[in-house]
C-alpha cells in the first residue's frame, strides 16, 4: 500500500488583497510523480513556496509523513526542513558559478551532511575520508546525469541546459524524500527538454522518491506526471490522470481563456 508523505490543509496565504492560494488541499504519496499545471498567476510559485516552507500560510498547515506525521513544514527552520527531505530547484538558475561542476555538487551534500568543522580546520584523516566519499557519491550522481565528461567545468562556462540539470543534481545530492522541481525545462531547446523528460521519470523510479513539479510544457508534464493538479486563481480547479486532465472542460476553459487574452 502507497503511504502519503505529504498533505496539505486548506493552504492559504494572501498578499494585501491577492488570495495567490486559496484553502488548497493536496496530498502525494512515496514514490509518485506529480505535476503541478495552471495558467499564468494561477499561483504555482506561491504554492511551491509554501510547500517547501519558503512562505509561512495566512491559513491551513502542509503536513509531512513517513509512516507517522513528521511535522509541519512552515514550523521549521530550512536545515531542519532539509533534513525532513525537501529538496527543490527554482525557475531562476542558482549554482556557484565560480565553482565546477563536482563542487557544486559536493557543496550541497556537504551541506546536507554536516561535516565537523575541526576534522576539516585540523585536516584530520576523517576529513580526507568523508571528502573522499563525498567525491565519490557526488561522481556517481554525475554519471547518472551523463555530466561526469564536464566535471571539472565551471558551472558558469556550461551550456544553458546543463546548467538546469546540475541544478537537479545538486538538489538530488541532499537526498531528499520529495523534490520540487519549478519549471525545470524552461528555457530548454526540443531536444535538450526531450532528454530532460527521461531523466525525470529516471531519478523517479532509481531513487525511488516523491517529485512534484511546475511545468509549462505539456508535452513533458503529461508524459511524465502520474497525477495532475490544476490551479486556476489560486484554488484547486481539477486533479486526476494526464488523460483524464486533458479532457477536462473546466481546465480546457481555463488554458483557452489565458490564449484569448
Ligand atoms: N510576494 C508576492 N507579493 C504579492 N503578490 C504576489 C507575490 N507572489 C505572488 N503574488 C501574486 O500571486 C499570484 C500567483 O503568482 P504565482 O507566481 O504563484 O503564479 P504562477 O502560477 O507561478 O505563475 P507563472 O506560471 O507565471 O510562474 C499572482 O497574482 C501574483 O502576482
Amino acid at each position: 500500500m502507497t503511504q502519503t508523505i505529504l498533505k496539505t490543509h486548506d493552504l492559504s496565504i494572501r498578499f494585501g488583497g491577492v488570495t495567490a492560494v486559496d484553502h488548497v488541499n493536496i496530498e502525494a504519496s512515496e514514490n509518485e510523480l506529480i505535476g503541478l499545471i495552471g495558467p499564468n498567476g494561477a499561483g504555482k510559485t506561491t504554492l511551491f513556496n509554501l510547500l517547501t516552507g519558503v512562505y509561512r500560510p495566512t491559513e491551513g498547515d502542509v503536513a509531512l509523513f513517513d509512516g507517522q506525521k513528521l511535522g509541519i513544514v512552515n514550523q521549521q527552520s530550512p536545515a531542519k526542513r532539509a533534513r525532513l527531505g525537501i529538496a527543490r530547484t527554482f525557475q531562476n538558475i542558482r549554482l556557484f558559478e565560480s565553482r565546477t561542476v563536482l563542487e557544486n555538487v559536493m557543496i550541497a551534500m556537504n551541506s546536507h551532511t554536516r561535516a565537523h568543522t575541526w576534522d576539516a580546520i585540523l585536516r584530520l584523516p576523517s576529513f580526507y575520508k568523508h571528502e573522499a566519499t563525498l567525491k565519490n557519491e557526488a561522481r556517481q550522481l554525475l554519471s547518472i546525469f551523463d555530466m561526469l565528461g564536464v566535471q571539472d567545468t565551471l558551472a558558469t562556462n556550461l551550456p544553458y541546459g546543463q546548467q538546469r540539470r546540475l541544478e537537479i543534481v545538486r538538489a538530488l545530492a541532499t537526498k531528499p524524500k520529495i523534490l520540487f522541481l519549478d519549471e525545470p525545462a524552461a528555457g530548454m531547446n526540443p531536444q535538450e527538454t526531450a532528454d530532460l523528460t527521461r531523466l525525470i521519470k529516471q531519478v523517479q523510479q532509481e531513487f525511488k522518491m516523491t517529485i512534484i513539479l511546475i511545468e509549462h510544457d505539456m508535452n513533458l508534464v503529461m508524459a511524465v506526471s502520474e497525477r495532475l493538479y490544476v490551479l486556476e486563481y489560486g484554488k484547486l480547479l481539477a486533479s486526476g490522470t494526464p488523460a483524464e486532465i486533458q479532457q477536462n472542460a473546466d481546465v480546457i476553459r481555463a488554458y483557452l481563456g489565458e490564449n484569448d487574452t
